[in-house]
């Protein structure tokens, strides 16, 4: 086993593995013994006698390179392997231990496409950071074992599969910080930096950085956020704002990023957070500039970095999310604070409808509606659990010109504008 894989197997029976599952994940976890009967966990149980299952656990040699390889395998094995593989996210996690997360993908195949299938994973395994491992049935179809897969056929290696409790939250909160949501211009900065060789136009994001800002600083005039799933009215009250304050409007990212934009869009969450997070440090100085002559109205900011990074990070209810007052929600100390945050809310049906009138709605299919609900509702929660800037909710549903009327009576009450 090659050196870089080791860490990852240390402890291996205290490790519990997650299966995403119908947009939720599942638990099981590696036992050397058997005592007593135990249930077949959730990802075994629907399993066809057939059916040989993998696991593929990306080793963090380097987390850049690694969340890299572990977005680009998606796809690989989603071209390489036989139609019916149901190619899952994986992880593997150590309960309550940051840090100690490790992603990866669990697929079954079916015994005619062995062969295939073992020539994929020989050659994963001899080239790249990745950790295989096989599960196999019983005789009698009662349990199911985990071997490393290159030595599957060694007795000792294998361990029975058990049910395991599902921990408090999301594994993914284990390793949220600065990997889904950077605190710190310098983090977001050092990643970019990392990927200089892999993504050229890095080096012309880089270039646009900001100087260092007092982010302690108050602001002549007020800033003024306003933050919301797409489609909730933000433009719309924004331009309002700036045309009845007589106010400077920026958004985050910012203009002069734009070329880029759809670029970072296609990478990892860990690259493509941290080009966002660097968004708001640029816009941050443009507000400073801007806010010692007139009122500012920011389109977008850090809550929007942070919420829909935590919200992407993690799958299934609103439970899942990080507990509220979790260290993730905390605002980046070297970054400016606005005087408020408004979160624009809407009710799926009209932001439905405003999304159709607008033209940009692709599909209703049913399935993606409710995994989208899941979704929206994690992010408008982590929105508000984020700690920092006075955020007040505000419900847009009334016409246009009510919102902003509203809006205007808040920022006049909170801001003394
Ligand atoms: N209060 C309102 N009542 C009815 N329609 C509205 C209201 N506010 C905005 N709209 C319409 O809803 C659509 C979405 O609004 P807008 O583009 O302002 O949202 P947004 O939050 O900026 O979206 P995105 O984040 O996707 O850019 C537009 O067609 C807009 O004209
Ligand atoms: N400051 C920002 C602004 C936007 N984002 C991300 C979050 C979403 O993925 C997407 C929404 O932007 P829109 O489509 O409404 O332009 O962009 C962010 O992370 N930080």
């Amino acid at each position: 086993m090659a050196r870089h894989l080791k860490p990852l197997v240390q402890r291996w029976s205290s490790r519990v593995f997650s299966v995403e599952l119908d947009g939720a994940p599942v638990y099981f976890g590696i036992r050397e013994k058997l005592r007593g009967a135990t249930v077949l966990p959730a990802v075994f149980s629907r399993l066809q006698k057939e059916d040989r299952c993998y696991s593929l656990l990306v080793c963090n040699w380097d987390r850049i390179r690694g969340d890299r390889f572990h977005w680009e395998l998606r796809d690989k094995l989603l071209k390489d392997l036989p139609p019916g593989s149901d190619v899952a996210t994986m992880s593997s996690f150590l309960p309550d231990e940051k840090g100690s997360l490790v992603k990866g993908y669990f697929f079954k195949s079916r015994a005619e496409n062995s062969p295939l299938i073992e020539g994929i994973l020989s050659d994963l395994e001899h080239t790249d950071p990745v950790l295989v491992c096989s599960y196999s049935q019983s005789e009698d179809g009662q349990q199911w074992t985990q071997s490393l897969w290159s030595h599957a056929e060694k007795k000792q290696m294998k361990f029975y599969v058990v049910p395991s409790e599902a921990p408090e939250h999301h594994p993914s909160a284990l390793n949220m910080i600065n990997s889904d949501v950077f605190y710190s211009l310098d983090e977001a900065c050092d990643v970019l930096k990392k990927c200089g060789d892999i993504i050229p136009e890095t080096q012309s994001v880089l270039r646009m950085l900001p100087s260092r800002v007092d982010a302690r600083r108050k602001p002549d005039f007020p800033v003024i956020v306003i933050e919301g799933l797409d489609a909730t009215g933000k433009t719309t009250l924004t331009e309002s704002l700036r045309d009845t304050l007589g106010a400077t409007l920026l958004r985050s990212p910012p203009q002069c990023l734009s070329t880029w934009r759809a670029r970072f869009d296609r990478e990892p969450p860990i690259i493509r957070r941290a080009f966002y997070a660097v968004g708001n440090y640029i816009t941050a100085e443009q507000i400073c500039q801007e806010s010692a002559k007139s009122p500012v109205i920011v389109d977008r900011f850090w809550h929007s970095t942070a919420a829909y990074a935590i919200a992407t990070a993690v799958t299934g209810p609103v439970s899942n999310l990080p507990h509220d007052g979790s260290e993730v929600y905390c605002w980046p100390s070297d970054l400016l604070q606005p005087s408020l945050v408004v979160l624009l809310t809407l009710d799926p049906e009209e932001r439905t409808r405003r999304l159709r009138n607008r033209g940009l709605m692709k599909t209703d299919e049913e399935q993606e509606l409710d995994h989208n609900k899941l979704f929206r509702d994690r992010v408008e929660e982590a929105y508000r659990r984020i700690i920092g800037p006075l955020c007040i909710t505000v419900d847009a549903s009334p016409s246009a010109d009510l919102v902003l009327q509203q809006v205007l009576l808040l920022i006049r009450a909170k801001c003394h504008l």
